[in-house]
């Protein structure tokens, strides 16, 4: 499905992801997990096209990206559930669930298929998107995204700033559309246990490198820790 090799990316002059190599293969979900800063909104942003990435290859079922605008990579089946949810605090559920579909060029999509799964934003489709919770506001962002129906999910730190009852609600559906749909999914997170316990492998990043990959069912978890604490 994705298969990123000898990716290297710049915020201006200053080198922040090495050589990554790093791949979600068709219907799997896959985790990325490191501290702070060490590199992995700038992963998904490249992915994007939204940092320079002037080294490496980006392949979305044999398709290069590298060269492509973000839009057209949208286009090509990526979803992208940005770090902070960038929910449009203004408009209403209903609207903001809309505008994914921009993404397929305003297609007619049935929003309701998405409705088993976040029962909540069925709920509160006529409220504004700023009067949601932040647990409700990250269903919100991952229907959106789902919306188009994209072939790879990219969620960043879905459980940030979350509680715990939720978190447990927003694993639920992202295991649910992963077995209903086949859908692959690249998930980053610094809560370990929702990373091991919903992916298959797991890739842990430090300073801008992988530095382990392990599948998630023979994970040591006290080996991937080691790796995420500061050094
Ligand atoms: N817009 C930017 N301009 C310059 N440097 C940036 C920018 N965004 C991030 N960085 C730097 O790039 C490095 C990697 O940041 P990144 O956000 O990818 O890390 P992260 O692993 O996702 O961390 P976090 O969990 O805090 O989001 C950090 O050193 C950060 O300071």
């Amino acid at each position: 499905m994705l298969e990123i090799k000898g990716l290297t990316a710049y915020y201006g002059e200053s080198e922040i992801l090495h050589d990554i190599n790093l791949s979600v293969p068709d219907g799997k979900i896959i985790a990325l997990v490191g501290r702070n800063g060490v590199g992995k909104t700038t992963t998904l942003k490249s992915i994007m096209g939204l940092v320079k990435t002037p080294a490496g290859s980006i392949e979305l079922s044999g398709e290069e990206l590298l060269k492509k605008p973000p839009y057209e990579r949208a286009r090509c089946g990526i979803g992208y559930v940005p770090q902070g949810r960038d929910i449009f605090p203004q408009m209403t559920v209903a609207e903001n669930l809309r505008l994914g579909l921009e993404v397929c060029g305003g297609k007619k999509q049935d929003p309701s298929e998405l409705f088993h799964l976040f029962p909540i934003v069925e709920k509160f489709l006529p409220r504004k998107g700023g009067d949601l919770s932040g647990g409700q506001q990250q269903q919100l962002a991952i229907a959106r995204a789902l919306i188009a129906h994209p072939k790879l999910l990219l969620l960043d730190e879905p459980t940030e700033g979350i509680q715990p009852s939720v978190i447990q609600e927003i694993g639920a559906a992202i295991r649910t559309i992963n077995k209903e749909t086949g859908l692959s999914i690249l998930l980053v997170e610094q809560y370990l246990d929702f990373a091991l316990e919903l992916a298959d492998e797991c890739y842990v990043m430090d300073k801008g490198q992988i530095v382990l990959h392990v599948a998630a069912g023979e994970a040591k978890k006290e080996e991937i820790q080691q790796h995420m604490l500061a050094s």
